[in-house]
């Protein structure tokens, strides 16, 4: 029964590589402060980021919060469509497209409207400036998602749009050797695009291997799989908990605050997306204050085991959460 409710209520984050080790350290940079977002409900975040006791930083409360509340929303750093779904999304944020008011490109992706195709003007012209597709082949044949979000941060550093460190702050996870040669490969047919579009070496002077990995190891531990419910959360609100389980999967984003919840198999926080690559983080119960918010990084209806080997497989981490530690 608990199982079933949490697995409807939990977040699934994307698991692309099954071999990551602990990390022995966490990363020790300043956290963030909790900024609101445009979509934020009125006001900052009732959170804070600071050090827990056994899992790193993660996300407390600085008020009660009620049973449903939308804690918080957050816009991605960045975000990317899967491969497959390049036709039917916005290029920029993800949502579905009816085909009404589309701003259709000559290169075949579209935007849902003019607030998209403005904001992402420039990292687009630079993108379409570029040859991708034997990246695009190289990542749908070895089924990769992150190397899309490297490429797009890698054309919005171009544009102006965000800057070479803006996930330096972030957890990286340990890349194991073999991952490393992967990797090797990735990066070079990223590089080769880019100087085949005859961008002037000191433009692309941050896109070095050293980038590249960093990057992708922040993203492999930080990035969500985007399933939009597509409904308004007002509907969403009154909806059995069975309806949400109508998800479909996107895309891939990585947002800022959001990275710093801490994982629990009996989570008291679900991220979800209602239209667009936006996410709502909202209370599954009642919190006080000062209590620790933990989304459910996994499917958790397993078991105790398969849970655990896929925390400790997938994300690097040996689950300390009270479920766990209870046997459950
Ligand atoms: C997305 S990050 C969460 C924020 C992270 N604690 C930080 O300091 O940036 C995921 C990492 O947090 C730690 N973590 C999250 N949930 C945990 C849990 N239930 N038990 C132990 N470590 C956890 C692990 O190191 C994991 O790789």
């Amino acid at each position: 029964m608990l199982a079933s409710r949490v697995r409807r209520a939990c977040s699934l984050r994307s698991v692309e590589m099954l071999h990551l080790r602990r990390l022995s350290t966490v990363n020790d940079r300043t956290p963030p402060s909790a900024a609101p977002d445009a979509s934020s409900p009125a006001g900052p975040p009732p959170v804070r980021v600071a050090i827990t006791e056994t899992a790193g930083r993660g996300v407390f409360t600085t008020r009660s919060i009620g049973s449903g509340e939308l804690i918080h929303s957050a816009e991605p750093v960045v975000c990317h469509p899967s491969v497959d779904d390049l036709p039917a999304v916005c290029y920029s944020c993800l949502k579905a497209l009816d085909g009404s008011e589309d701003r259709r490109t000559a290169a075949g992706v579209a935007f849902c409207g003019e607030r998209c195709m403005g904001r992402s003007k420039g990292s687009f012209e630079v993108e379409m400036g570029i040859d991708f597709s034997a990246y695009h082949d190289y990542c749908r044949s070895h089924g990769l998602k992150y190397p899309l979000l490297v490429k797009r941060l890698a054309c919005m550093v171009l544009a102006g749009e965000t800057r070479v460190e803006c996930l330096d702050v972030l957890q990286p996870a340990y890349l194991p050797m073999g991952m490393i040669v992967q990797i090797e490969e990735e990066f070079a047919l990223l590089k080769r695009a880019f100087k085949a579009a005859g961008l002037m070496d000191e433009r692309i002077a941050f896109l070095t291997k050293n980038w590249y990995t960093g990057i992708l190891s922040r993203i492999r531990i930080n990035a969500f799989r985007v399933e939009i419910i597509g409904r308004s959360y007002e509907s969403l609100l009154s909806m059995a908990a069975a309806s949400v389980e109508a998800e479909t999967a996107v895309g891939n984003a990585v947002y800022m605050l959001p990275s710093f919840y801490n994982h629990d198999c009996d989570p008291n926080t679900h991220i979800i997306w209602l239209e667009s690559a936006v996410a709502r983080l909202k209370a599954l119960r009642e919190i006080q204050p000062g209590e620790e918010l933990r989304i459910c990084y996994i499917d958790a209806s397993l078991g105790r085991d398969a849970r655990r080997a896929l925390l400790y497989q997938g994300f690097g981490f040996q689950c300390n959460c009270p479920r766990c530690l209870s046997g459950d």
